[in-house]
């Protein structure tokens, strides 16, 4: 069984080297909508693949970490990369260029290791990413599946090559998030009392 969350951020971008004139050369922002799609074959003891409301925890803090930044390739032009982090506090570099592809694949690799590091409380059985979407436009997404996120054909993306302004880390929940995950410090979901025991 699929479930799915969507989140929500404003970002701007170039995208370099595309065919779209106004997309490749100007700077422009898109009103982004993530899905997040997890799966699993047998549910918690709320009998749900996973409690949408533990998604608005790290999940939601990184993908918010995008609203109201300037993305860049850290390969573009570096008068430009200086320029982007002098007027704009929040501003993420990226090993990838911004497209609407490249960002289901950024989301699918952070989303991932935040799920691997985390210490299910409720019985949760076998949930995983299944895929993530990346709605760039209302007309336009990008779906990343899990052979996409790792296939070097697209590109290598390591968590560590993935570079957020201190401002936008100051206003994570826990602006020391990205530095525990990258230790693989576990996330521990909480624990409480089951009102009704199990069968
Ligand atoms: N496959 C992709 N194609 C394009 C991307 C992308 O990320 N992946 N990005 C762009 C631009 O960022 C552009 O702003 C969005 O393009 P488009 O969908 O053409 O935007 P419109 O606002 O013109 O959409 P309409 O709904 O058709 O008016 C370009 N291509």
């Amino acid at each position: 069984m699929l479930i799915r969350k969507l989140f929500r951020f404003e970002n701007a971008h170039i995208v370099r080297n595309c065919s779209t004139d106004r997309c490749r050369r100007s700077i422009h922002g898109h009103s982004y909508k993530i899905e997040v799609l997890l799966e699993a074959h047998a549910f918690d003891q709320g009998q749900m693949v996973y409690d949408f409301g533990l998604m608005k925890g790290t999940i939601r803090d990184v993908i918010d970490g995008f609203d109201h930044a300037i993305c860049f390739w850290d390969r573009d032009d570096a008068e430009y990369i200086a320029w982007a982090k002098h007027y704009s506090a929040r501003w993420i570099s990226l090993p990838v260029s911004p497209s609407a592809e490249q960002f289901s694949r950024m989301f699918f690799v952070m989303i991932d290791a935040i799920l691997k590091n985390t210490d299910m409380s409720n019985g949760e059985a076998d949930v995983h990413l299944h895929s993530v979407i990346a709605h760039e436009t209302e007309t336009g997404y990008a779906q990343c599946f899990r052979e996409d996120a790792y296939n070097p054909r697209m590109g290598e993306i390591r968590l560590t090559d993935i570079v957020f302004s201190e401002q936008v880390k100051a206003e994570w929940k826990d602006p020391a998030m990205l530095d525990r995950l990258l230790r693989g410090d576990r996330f521990v979901n909480p624990a409480h009392p089951l009102q009704i025991p199990p069968q």
